[in-house]
């Protein structure tokens, strides 16, 4: 027998955005929410991607910084220690402190698969228990995430994704990696730091499409020069493996890949080979059907489409996260949960929901070594946008600082502002050196705040910090411009 229970807010998945919408829904107006989550609490980001991948990456990326210091003499990366931290970044995989955050939050939690089973209803299968049916009085909203895409001809070869990268546990000695993107690029860092001999197969003729072309041709070089053995322009067509088994997270998952590659004789073969060739809204199984909807009818009306209209998506049902088709990044996911949060709070108690700007910029922070972090426009995305002659880009070396040069004795990267001569104002920026990732929100407050140039001018940046970039950047625009 299946019981009912009934909420203000049912989210489906407790990821970092599920749980941010429910938070920011609840917070002062009164309402109930409810997280259905059939792995762990905390999502993909906590166990699987965000957390593991960045606690290898860190001490890899110091470790690699005090080779490069005059006065430190042989670091040294203890591969079994560096798991172990890993390990405990992800908790060993036991989310009871974010049950426990959720319940202190007022969040109740329930495991199990949730799926739309009609209007404003949830039912949830729940392992060796009668399904629970969730009635939502205000929303239902789809945080169920991202699926890796694992395309022909893969399938059958048992090939790792990135959660086998972050939670690897045997270091394969020969790795293959298909993609070129950032699970790609961040994937080949700390795979060929703990040891792997690794091949990057992209398909595309640069790694990162969506960052400015210097910023890829560093990565580049420095994926070369760790090593890397990284091909572009690429097409595999076959992919053969003996003995495919599905062997547990993070170890080798069977006999050795072959790999064919169009119009080259030699075959690649490696240990182990890893897919990062992108993710898609996780929507196969949420019940769309039951209210007369599909994955595409969803994402065209998702929480931030131009023109606002929801088509024949109804007002009770909210996708967020990467299940909206929106950036697949955590901070973005989060940020679009307090915004829907609040509005959803606002609208079910009548109260007037907060103001939102009417463009809001996307950062990205990539963890190479060096860091490549950007918002906003391209270059190339402002002159489409703008005009030839209406944008203004400048660029200079990231050791153009004293503070960052001073950063490690190899310092090397480019910093690069994107400027729209019409506003004045500056629309896109891309850092890549050293620690790059902590010189992005200067420039995503920048944009988001609308600041003319002629006042960032007066934004003074302490010396000797890596920020006085800042300062070489705004020199570096036509006097015009500047005042
Ligand atoms: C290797 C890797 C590294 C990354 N690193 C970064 C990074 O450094 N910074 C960054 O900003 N982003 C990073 N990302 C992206 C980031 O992981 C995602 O953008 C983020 O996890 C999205 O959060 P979410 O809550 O939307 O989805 P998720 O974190 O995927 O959470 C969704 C939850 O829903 C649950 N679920 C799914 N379907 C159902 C269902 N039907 N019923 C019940 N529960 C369900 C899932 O079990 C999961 O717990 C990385 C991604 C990868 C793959
Ligand atoms: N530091 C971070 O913020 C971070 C880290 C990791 C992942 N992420 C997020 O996770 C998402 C997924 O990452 P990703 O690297 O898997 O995706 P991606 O979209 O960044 O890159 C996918 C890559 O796979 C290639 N590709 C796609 N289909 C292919 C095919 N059939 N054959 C060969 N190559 C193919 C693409 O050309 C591209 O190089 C990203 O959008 C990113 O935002 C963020």
């Amino acid at each position: 027998m299946s019981a009912d229970l009934t909420y203000d807010v049912v989210v489906l998945g407790g990821g970092p955005v599920g749980e941010n919408l429910a938070q920011y829904a609840m917070e002062d107006s009164g309402l109930t929410a409810v997280l259905v989550e059939r792995e762990l609490v905390g999502g993909e980001c906590s166990y699987y991607a965000c957390m593991p991948s960045k606690a290898l990456l860190r001490p890899i990326e110091v470790a690699s910084t005090a080779a490069h210091l005059g006065g430190v003499s042989r670091p040294h990366l203890d591969v079994t220690a560096l798991l172990a931290r890993r390990d405990e970044w992800v908790s060993h995989y036991d989310d009871a402190s974010q049950v426990d955050w959720a319940e202190g939050a007022g969040i109740d939690v329930v495991r199990g698969h949730g799926r739309i089973a009609g209007p404003r209803t949830v039912e949830v299968a729940r392992d060796g228990q009668a399904p629970l049916v969730l009635h939502a009085r205000h929303a239902v909203v789809i945080a169920t995430g991202s699926s890796p895409v694992v395309p022909e001809p893969y399938a059958a070869a048992q090939p790792w994704g990135s959660r086998d990268a972050t939670g690897v546990v045997e270091v394969p000695e020969r790795l293959a990696i298909v993609g070129g993107g950032v699970v790609a690029c961040e994937a080949a860092t700390w795979m060929a730091a703990l040891g792997s001999r690794v091949t990057m197969l992209v398909r595309g003729d640069r790694l990162l499409g969506s960052a400015e072309p210097f910023a890829s041709d560093a990565v580049l070089e420095a994926l070369r020069g760790a090593g890397v053995d990284v091909r572009l322009g690429v097409e595999v067509t076959e992919c053969r493996r003996d003995d495919a088994k599905d062997t547990g997270l993070g170890r080798v998952h069977g006999g050795p890949v072959r790999l064919t590659i169009s119009g080259e004789a030699e075959v690649v073969v490696a240990d182990e080979l890893l897919l990062a060739t992108g993710r898609r809204p996780r929507l196969d199984d949420v019940g769309l059907e039951t209210v007369g909807l599909d994955a595409d009818a969803l994402l065209r009306h998702t929480s931030s489409s131009s023109d606002g209209s929801r088509g024949e998506v109804p007002d009770w049902l909210l996708a967020v996260g990467d299940a909206s088709g929106e950036a697949p990044l955590t901070h973005w996911g989060k940020y679009r949960a307090r915004v829907l949060g609040q509005q959803l709070a606002a609208r079910a108690t009548g109260a007037e929901p907060e103001p939102e700007p009417e463009e809001v910029p996307v950062p990205q922070v990539v963890f190479t070594d060096p860091q490549v972090a950007w918002v906003g426009l391209t270059a190339a995305q402002a002159r489409e946008r703008y005009g030839e002659a209406e944008v203004e880009v400048v660029e200079v070396p990231f050791t153009g600082a004293a503070g960052a040069a001073l950063l490690r004795d190899d310092a090397s990267g480019t910093a690069s502002l994107v400027v729209d001569r019409g506003s004045r104002m500056v629309v896109g920026a891309t850092f890549v050196g050293p620690d790059a990732g902590e010189l992005l929100h200067a420039a995503t407050i920048a944009i988001t705040g609308r600041v003319p140039v002629s006042v960032l001018r007066h934004a003074v940046p302490s010396y000797p910090t890596a920020s006085e970039l800042w300062l070489r950047l705004l020199e570096e625009l036509p006097r015009d411009l500047r005042r």
